[in-house]
This record gives structure tokens, C-alpha cells and sequence, in this order.
């Protein structure tokens, strides 16, 4: 951890009452709060209550209804993010907007080479010095030359910080607002401590505002914290490190989150479910496991060591991967994904907006997807029963969409990792291959999906549980497998009444 004396300011950014309804649904009701530069700023609330529309009206992508924005003490409208980030306010999402097959240094200038081109031509030399100098003062170790693909995740999260203080210095612009948008769940821990290193480190440059459903990282890292419910501030923390988690989620929720604890495997079917041997595809490399009926299989592993590759291999039933692949003692034809669907396995990929959620399609038709898709032929599913099948989910899932009808799109994050997942409820499967299945989703919810996963393997379901979150993995595995470099290095059977540690199990993934 690096050591930073804090200077104090005055608020940089403000919101006073601001509100913002989308129809019928009051996303902001009356919002005030200040961001400083020299903290990092916490932002916590349960799925839908207002962070990400809070966000995106301090960052020009949505308009209030009413109230106002100040910047640097004067009222401020921004029409759009560019406008935004002209002032030096920068969003920095989870989906990171870098350019792969570009260099460090094209990518922190992208959009500013002018700054950089004399007589229409780009000089490169200039670019990477300055940026080989803003690294310098800021102590990051990379190449301004490296191709942006050659760098781990949160190194290209840090490329994208720098981008927005090299950018607004190009602006004059001494102090940028940084909105982090749950930047760390796709981390590893090792990479969220080296990500969380820059962020204290860049305090005094900017004011930071950190959006995160997990809490122990805003004890960690935030300085101040403002807990969210139903678009309204309900509490304003200046000592986040003196309140525990359970004392957060009750201010989110006004109850506290209860430790999901889990019943032992009771189903005494000896056939297993899935079997691999020899499994070998992109990414992995002669994997064997079992999961028997009701069982629910943990794999764990760093980010890269191919517990992702794996997990997506299965439910395409090893097309293009070599070795054995059974489910339910027969070898399935290799037909990819939609002859997974019709062999009963479901699947959440960690990847919500590449493959898995559709935007412009209502909370229905999300759901229903899997079944038209993997039938060979026409199907009818009727109106009717699309939308009973979404107000069950809607009520079990506890997924808060004002109906049926509504647009995917329009729901907040975690609401949408919920259609997801009773996309596979609904469809009766009989394999989840579930990875990260709880990214983004509130402490609360995800206490609800657990019971649920619980509920459905006590009906004989059979889970592959890939997730980075060790305690999530802890409580809902019967045995873990642990992965590295594309290998099963061990496996841990668990027993419900003395888990194995994080430490252990940390131990046995690096
Ligand atoms: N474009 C939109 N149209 C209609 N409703 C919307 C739209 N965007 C957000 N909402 C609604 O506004 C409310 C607040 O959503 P928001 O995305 O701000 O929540 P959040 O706190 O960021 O949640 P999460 O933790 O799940 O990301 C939710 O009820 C959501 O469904």
C-alpha cells in the first residue's frame, strides 16, 4: 500500500436535488452529495436503488428532471458524456473502453492525437514520452509501447485512469472526476489489490467516486460513504473502516444480511450427472471431474487459469475440445450450445453483455430464449405462458421490473444477472454450468439466489459453480476444484460444518 498525505478541498463536483424518473419508475428522488479531490468516494445500495443513474446524471448521459449539477463551484448542464468529460468528468465502466490491438500510449491519447500531429502527422515518439512521463509520476510500471492485449485486466484498468487524468491535463484541466462503475468484479484479488494501490495513489489528482456491491472493498478503500435506497441518500458514512458489512447492508436494506449457510447434499444417485476425461480444449487441458445429481461442484481459480474456457467447453458439449464428455452416462453428439440447451444443461456466462442478456427484448422474451433457440424446428411458446413464466421469476427471483413487458435494458445490473439466471430455472435444466452467477448483484439478492440454487439442487439439479467470489464458493460447493495454468491441481471435498479456510484455498490456487 502506498502512503499518500491527503490535501483537503473544497466539493468539486456537486449534485443538489437531483431527481430522475424514467415513466412510472423514480430512479433519483432528491439527491445531494458532494465529491472531493483527495477521497474516494463510496457509493452503495441494494440492485435498482439509483447508483447507476446517479452516475450516469453527474457523467451527461441522462438529463435531471430537476435540480442541478455544480462543477468547480459553478452550475454546470452537460448534454452528453463527451460534454462531460470535455469538463473532466470521466466514467469508467467495467466494460473497459480501450482499443485492443493498440499501444499503451494510443490508447491513454485516443480521440487527442491531435494534440500530438504536425502537418497531419501523428508523431508516436511524442506520445509515448508523454506518456512514459505521466507513468513515471504516478509510479506505474508499464510500457507505453506494450500492444494494449499484452497487459493483465486491472492493468488495463489502470491504463484507462491514466487516460483520463493525461486527458484532462490536455484540457488544462487540473482536478477530473473519475466515476469507477463496479471496476472490480472482474478482479482477482491479487489484481484488485494492485488496481486499489493506484486509486489511493491518484487521490490527490482527482475526486473518485467507487460503486461496489462488495462492501469489504468499499471498508477498504473508500474514505467516505453514501448508502443509496430506492433513489434517496439514506445515510452519509465519514469512517466506512468503523461499520462492518452486516452493519452496511442494514443501512441498504434496513434489516441485516443473513450468512448463507448451506444443508449437506442429500440425493444418494451414484450416477454422475457430467463426466470429463481427458478433457482437453482452448484453455484447459486433460481435465477429469464427476458432478453426481444434486450436487453443486465448485472450480475456482485465478483469472486465466481456464475455470471460464471450461465452464463455456461444457455447456457446448466439448465442440472442439478433445477427451471424454458424458452427461447422464452418454456421450452427446459435440453440437455446441444449442444441443447443450436440448441435453438440459443451462449456462451464466461472467459475460452478461456479450452473451447472455438481450437489451431491446422484454423480461419475457429474455427468459424464453433458451427454448426457442434450441429447438430444431418451429416452436410456439405461447404468450400466456411466456408471461406467467416471467411473473414467477419476477416474484421468486425477487427481480424488480415494474412487469413482464419491460425492457431488459431498462433494468438495473444485478436485475438483469437475475432474468439470466431464470432464463435455466424456467426451463427445468438440469446442469447449471454458473459462472460468477452473482456478479453485480446486491448482498441481499444474493442470499436469494443462493436459497434458490439450494432449492434446485435438492430437486436432483447438479451445479458447476466457477466463481472468483471465495466465500460464495466456500458456502455453496460440495467439493471444489481448484484450477491453474488449465489444470485440476486439487480437489477439496467440503464439509458443511467446517468449510476449508479462504486462506487455504487461495493457497492452493496461486
Ligand atoms: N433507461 C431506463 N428506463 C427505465 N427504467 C430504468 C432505466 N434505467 C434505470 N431504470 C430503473 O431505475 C432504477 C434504478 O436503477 P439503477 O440502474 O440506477 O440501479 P443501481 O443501483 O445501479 O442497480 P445495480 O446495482 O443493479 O446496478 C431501477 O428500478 C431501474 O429499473
Amino acid at each position: 500500500m502506498t502512503d499518500v498525505i491527503i490535501e483537503t478541498h473544497a466539493p468539486l463536483l456537486q449534485a443538489r436535488d437531483i431527481v430522475k424518473s424514467f415513466g412510472p419508475v423514480k430512479a433519483v428522488r432528491s439527491i445531494s452529495l458532494d465529491v472531493r479531490v483527495g477521497e474516494v468516494l463510496g457509493l452503495v445500495g441494494e440492485n435498482g436503488a439509483g447508483k447507476s443513474t446517479l452516475l450516469s446524471l453527474m457523467s451527461g448521459t441522462l438529463a435531471p428532471d430537476s435540480g442541478e449539477l455544480m462543477f468547480n463551484g459553478s452550475t454546470t448542464q452537460f448534454d452528453s458524456y463527451r460534454a462531460a468529460t470535455e469538463s473532466g468528468i470521466f466514467r469508467i465502466f467495467q466494460h473497459q473502453a480501450l482499443v485492443p490491438n493498440m499501444t499503451v500510449a494510443e490508447n491513454v491519447y485516443l480521440a487527442h492525437e491531435k494534440a500530438f500531429t504536425r502537418f497531419g502527422i501523428i508523431s508516436q515518439r511524442r506520445m509515448v514520452q508523454k506518456t512514459q512521463e505521466i507513468f513515471d509520476e504516478l509510479s506505474v510500471d508499464l510500457d507505453p509501447t506494450a500492444e494494449l492485449d499484452s497487459l493483465k485486466f486491472a492493468e488495463r484498468q489502470v491504463v484507462e485512469i491514466v487516460r483520463s487524468l493525461a486527458q484532462a491535463r490536455l484540457l488544462g484541466i487540473t482536478h477530473p472526476v473519475i466515476l469507477h462503475d463496479e471496476p472490480t468484479s472482474a478482479l482477482s484479488r491479487e489484481q484488485i489489490e494492485f488496481f486499489f494501490d493506484f486509486v489511493r495513489r491518484i487521490k490527490n489528482q482527482a475526486a473518485q467516486v467507487f460503486v461496489s456491491h462488495r462492501l469489504d472493498e468499499i471498508i477498504e478503500l473508500c474514505d467516505r460513504m453514501v448508502v443509496l435506497k430506492d433513489g434517496t441518500v439514506v445515510s452519509v458514512q465519514n469512517d466506512p473502516t468503523a461499520l462492518t458489512e452486516k452493519e452496511i447492508h442494514s443501512l441498504m436494506v434496513g434489516r441485516e444480511a443473513e450468512r448463507h449457510t448451506r444443508a449437506a447434499r442429500t440425493n444418494d444417485e451414484t450416477e454422475p450427472r457430467l463426466e470429463l476425461s481427458g478433457f482437453t480444449g482452448e484453455g484447459f487441458s486433460d481435465i477429469s471431474l464427476q458432478i453426481l445429481p444434486g450436487e453443486v461442484l465448485g472450480v475456482a481459480g485465478v483469472v486465466g487459469s481456464g475455470k471460464s474456457d471450461l465452464g463455456r467447453a461444457v455447456f457446448e458439449l466439448g465442440q472442439g475440445a478433445t477427451g471424454t464428455l458424458k452427461v447422464n452416462g452418454v456421450e452427446p453428439a459435440r453440437q455446441g450450445s444449442r444441443a447443450g440447451i436440448r441435453s438440459s444443461l443451462g449456462y451464466v456466462s461472467n459475460e452478461r453483455h456479450r452473451d447472455g442478456i438481450i437489451a431491446g427484448m422484454s423480461v419475457s422474451h429474455n427468459i424464453s430464449l433458451p427454448e426457442i433457440g434450441a429447438a430444431l424446428g418451429p416452436v410456439i411458446v405461447s404468450g400466456n405462458r411466456e408471461t406467467t413464466n416471467a411473473d414467477t421469476a419476477i416474484k421468486d427471483l425477487n427481480i424488480k421490473a415494474p412487469g413482464p413487458d419491460t425492457l431488459v435494458g431498462n433494468l438495473s445490473g444485478g436485475n438483469q444477472q437475475k432474468v439470466l439466471l431464470a432464463r435455466w430455472i424456467t426451463l427445468g435444466s438440469k446442469l447449471l454450468v454458473l459462472d460468477n452467477p452473482t456478479n453485480g448483484v446486491d448482498v441481499g439478492a444474493k442470499a436469494e439466489i443462493y436459497r434458490i440454487i439450494e432449492g434446485l439442487t435438492q430437486q436432483g439439479v447438479s451445479v458447476m459453480l466457477i466463481s472468483d467470489d471465495l466465500p460464495e464458493i466456500l458456502s455453496m460447493s460440495d467439493r471444489i476444484v481448484v484450477m491453474k495454468d488449465g489444470k485440476v491441481t486439487s480437489t477439496v471435498a467440503v464439509d458443511v460444518t467446517a468449510p476449508p479456510s479462504e486462506v487455504d484455498l487461495v493457497a492452493a490456487m496461486v
